[in-house]
This record gives structure tokens, C-alpha cells and sequence, in this order.
């Protein structure tokens, strides 16, 4: 049962193409992992075209557009050559990222503040074809302010330092950066920005992230196909909806509980 419709999960679908493209073939492909997240209750997928193209390729792209049902979220790079890709194929939204072809993995958030005026003319001309522009940035109050000068309409807001310190075992850093997190959601939420996380969620730590009321989508990716290799896609992807929908609903509970005390 779900009391907070609202919290949305995007499957990111990366990795399976990272497999696909270890032998240059065409299997596994990405849009069967896609269509297989959507029926097991992903509300939309992401797909980051990087300029190496390491795994998701153009006709990926191109593909996942034609045959979604659900909302396609195009991550790149803010790069004329990734503005004209996503003109062409119209994503339902586009999340700006930084890039370094050397990165193994998104390593911090977009410097929005230093994007300038070529950042601002990408975020308006995607926003003039009808395409919502979210902005990767680190949970931080000068991100999020200068995500909501430059006029996007979502943040991203990277958890990956949060489940590094997880993965540590940190608990006092892992608090530390929960409250970095929730701080920016609160803050993204008042400045008119629609919330989003993402970046090495897991089992572990998709439940905290969850229970922030003003973050509507989790992007999930890597884990998600990590343990797909075990048990399967499709369960990997119900049983991360159940942990954040217990979680919501159980936060939601508290808050009303809270409020009629
Ligand atoms: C921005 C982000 O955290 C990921 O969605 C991004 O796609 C990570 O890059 P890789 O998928 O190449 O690891
Ligand atoms: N923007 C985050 C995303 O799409 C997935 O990140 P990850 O779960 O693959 O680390």
C-alpha cells in the first residue's frame, strides 16, 4: 500500500549495456532491462549517453525513445553535441552531469555556479523544446541557489557520498551527509525545485533518502543490475520499491502521529 504516491523510482540501465559492450554484441540489451524495470514498477528510466559512449549507445537513445511507456530522463554532458542529440529525440527530461572521459564514474556534481552563459543557453534551449531540465549536483545550498538562478526545474542531488560513508560503516559521517541531503531537499523544495537523488543507492541506504518528504524520484542504477546478475531484474526492482515505499509510508506515519499528538 502506498500512502506517498509520489516518490518515484528511475532505473538507470547503464551497466547492462556496460555487459552488452564487453563483446560488441547485442545482448543483453537495454531495452529489454528497461522494459523489464517497467513492469516490475520502475516509474520511468535513465540513461546517461556519455561522449566515450563506454555503455549507452546513440541508437540505445534512440530506441528507448520509440518504445518507452514510461518517461525516458536522458543524463549528459552540457555539450552542444549532447543538446542536439536530446533536440532530436525530445526525452521527457534531461539531467546535466559533468563528465571526464577519465572518471570511472559521475565523481561530483555539475559547478553550476561556473557553468556560465553556455550552461544557461543549453538549460533554456532544452526548456524551449519541452524537455525538463534537472541539474546533478552536490546537496549543497550554493548547487541548489544556483540551480534555481539559472532556472532549472529539477535537482539531482549526488548521494554518493553518503553510501560511500555507508559502506564504511561510518555512522557518524553517514549522518553527517543525510543531513547535508536533507538540507538541500528542504531547500531545493522552498527555491521551487523538484527534488531527486541518486548515485549509489543500494538496499542499505535507499531507506533514509527515502524518507525525505520533499525528494519525489530516486535515480538507481549500478546496484540494481549488480544484483540482477543473482536473483533477476524484475525482483531487484520490486524489492527497492517495497524498501522505499515501507520506508515513505512509515515516515509519513510518524509525521502524522507527530502532528496529532
Ligand atoms: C549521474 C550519475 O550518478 C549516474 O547516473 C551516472 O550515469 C554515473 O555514470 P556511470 O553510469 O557511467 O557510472
Ligand atoms: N543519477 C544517478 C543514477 O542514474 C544512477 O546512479 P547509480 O545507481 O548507477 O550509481
Amino acid at each position: 500500500m502506498r500512502t506517498f504516491p509520489n516518490l518515484r523510482l528511475g532505473v538507470n540501465i547503464d551497466h547492462v549495456a556496460t555487459i552488452r559492450n564487453a563483446r560488441g554484441g547485442r545482448h543483453p540489451d537495454p531495452l529489454r532491462a528497461a522494459h523489464i524495470a517497467v513492469e516490475a514498477g520502475a516509474d520511468g528510466i535513465t540513461a546517461h549517453l556519455r561522449e566515450d559512449r563506454r555503455h549507452i549507445s546513440d541508437d540505445d537513445i534512440a530506441r528507448l525513445k520509440s518504445e518507452l511507456t514510461r518517461p525516458l530522463n536522458l543524463e549528459m554532458a552540457a555539450t552542444d553535441e549532447m543538446l542536439a542529440i536530446a533536440l532530436r529525440h525530445l526525452p521527457n527530461a534531461c539531467c546535466i552531469v559533468p563528465e571526464r572521459r577519465e572518471e570511472r564514474t559521475t565523481e561530483g556534481g555539475l559547478d553550476v555556479g561556473g557553468g556560465g552563459a553556455r550552461l544557461e543557453r543549453i538549460v533554456g534551449e532544452l526548456q524551449d523544446a519541452g524537455i525538463r531540465v534537472s541539474l546533478f549536483i552536490e546537496p549543497d545550498a550554493g548547487a541548489v541557489e544556483a540551480s534555481a538562478r539559472i532556472g532549472a526545474d529539477i535537482v539531482e542531488l549526488h548521494t554518493g557520498a553518503y553510501c560511500e560513508r555507508a559502506l564504511e560503516g561510518n555512522a557518524a559521517a553517514v549522518a553527517k551527509e543525510l543531513e547535508r541531503i536533507t538540507k538541500a531537499a528542504r531547500l531545493a523544495d522552498d527555491a521551487g525545485l523538484e527534488a531527486h537523488a541518486g548515485h549509489g543507492l543500494t538496499f542499505n541506504t535507499v531507506a533514509a533518502v527515502s524518507r525525505l518528504p520533499q525528494i519525489v524520484e530516486l535515480n538507481i542504477g549500478h546496484f540494481l543490475i549488480g544484483e540482477a546478475i543473482f536473483g533477476g531484474l524484475g525482483r531487484a526492482v520490486q524489492r527497492m520499491r517495497a524498501l522505499m515505499d515501507d520506508a515513505r509510508n512509515e515516515a509519513a506515519l510518524a509525521g502524522q502521529q507527530a502532528r496529532s499528538a
